[in-house]
Order: structure tokens, then sequence, then C-alpha cells
């Protein structure tokens, strides 16, 4: 592979995944090999990019729950109002709302700044309460989160910069949905796969034209010729 390979700042689901999901295999591979740091950037709770860049065998540089954890050369750090996301949820389920996980929560469980809710969940009362306690409601496709103003991906990678010393116009950004603009907006270079949703679509240089890990593929084999 190229030792020009440029860093990297992926989104994981709907990027690195099929449809409903799943990582797609050939993603092992590919992010295993490049020879340039990979900054995994999701809103899923802390511990599954850790989890991934572990049984991936790379550098533990993450941005989880959409930027409300940030861990690069083995420090951690946590933004967000996870008491106030949770007062939501509380007040969600007085008022009959589900957050739609069942009995053991564990897309929750490990969750420390946001909380998420099922996208079959009631979302008018859910935005409908998130604005009461002046907290947001984002919909990346894959589920509602309901996060801390001002709390976005892009800060947390840009935070990550700093404490691994990089420049985040050095990186090559690729994501599918509104959680990844802000990400879009600090990269030197930005691509939505073919199935973004609109936000993420405005917010890239380019829309590549294969969907899921089809297009993330084609982008990294392009970006090494
Ligand atoms: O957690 C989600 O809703 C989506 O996760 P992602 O940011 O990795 O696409
Ligand atoms: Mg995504």
């Amino acid at each position: 592979m190229d030792t020009d390979a440029p860093p990297l700042v992926l989104d994981i689901d709907g990027t690195l995944t099929d449809e409903p999901g799943r990582l797609d295999p050939r993603a092992c591979d590919a992010l295993s090999a490049w020879e340039a740091p990979v900054v995994l950037a999701t809103g899923k709770a802390f511990p599954y990019p850790v989890s991934l860049c572990h049984y991936l065998g790379i550098e533990k540089n993450v941005v989880a729950e959409n930027g409300g954890v940030v861990l690069a050369d083995g420090e951690v750090t946590y933004t967000g109002d996870r008491a106030r996301a949770q007062a939501v949820a509380d007040e969600f389920a007085e008022r009959g709302g589900d957050l739609g996980w069942g009995s053991f929560d564990d897309i929750n469980y490990w969750r420390e700044t946001e909380i998420a809710v099922e996208r079959t969940a009631d979302e008018a009362l859910l935005r409908a309460v998130a604005e009461e306690h002046e907290m947001e409601v984002i919909d990346t496709g894959y589920a509602y989160h309901v996060k801390t103003p001002g709390v976005e991906k892009g800060v947390g990678f840009e935070r990550l910069c700093e404490t691994l010393g990089m420049d985040p116009e050095a990186f090559v950004a690729v994501g599918d949905s509104v959680n990844d603009a802000s990400t879009f907006g600090v990269a030197g270079r930005s691509f939505a796969v073919a199935n973004a949703d609109e936000a993420a679509r405005s917010a890239a240089d380019e829309v590549l034209e294969e969907s899921y890990m089809d297009g993330t593929l084609s982008l990294l084999s392009r970006i090494l010729e």
C-alpha cells in the first residue's frame, strides 16, 4: 500500500456497514492495512468503536457518541450532559414514550453523554420533550439521538487532532448522515456515500456514486492511485 496514504476519519453505520448496519467484512482488511492514522467517528456508545479498533488491530483513535466522548493517545475526554439527556428519556417514558430497545438496553447501557432512541419511537413527543429540556434531537437514519447542543463529531475530531498533534485538514472524511456534517466541515476532504442523507450530501465536497462500503472502498482505492 502507498505510504502517502492520508489519515482517515470514518463514520461507522452506513459507511463501513451494509444497510441493516452489519460491518462489511471488507472494512477489516482495508482499515487494518491502512498506512496512516484511522479515526472512527460514530454516534455509537464508546465501547463500540473501541472494540472495533481492538479487533481491527488499529490504534484506538475514537470519537464516540456524536462527539461526546473522544479517545486519542490513551487520553479520554467527555462533553455533553448525560443527566439532562436522561431527564428527557425519563419524561418521554412518563408521557407514554418507549425508547424501543427492549429489556436490556445495550444501546444506552454504556452511553455516557447522550441517549439514543429507536426510530420506531414517537418522534414528535421526543422532540417536544427534548426542546423543553433545551436538548437537541438528531436522526442519523439508525437512531434518534438526544444530545447536548454544540456537542458534535467535528468538534470532538478537532480535539482528537489536537491530542495527536495532527492537522484536521490532512484528513479524508467519509460519512452518511447529518451527524457527519460537522466532521466534513473540519476535515480537508469530505465524501458522502451514495446512501447519505441530504445534510451529509450537501456538507460533503463530493457525493460518491456507490453506497455503503462499496462507496467507501472505491474512494479508498481511488485516493491510493
Ligand atoms: O449511532 C448511530 O445512530 C449512527 O452511528 P454512526 O454515526 O456510526 O453512523
Ligand atoms: Mg453513519
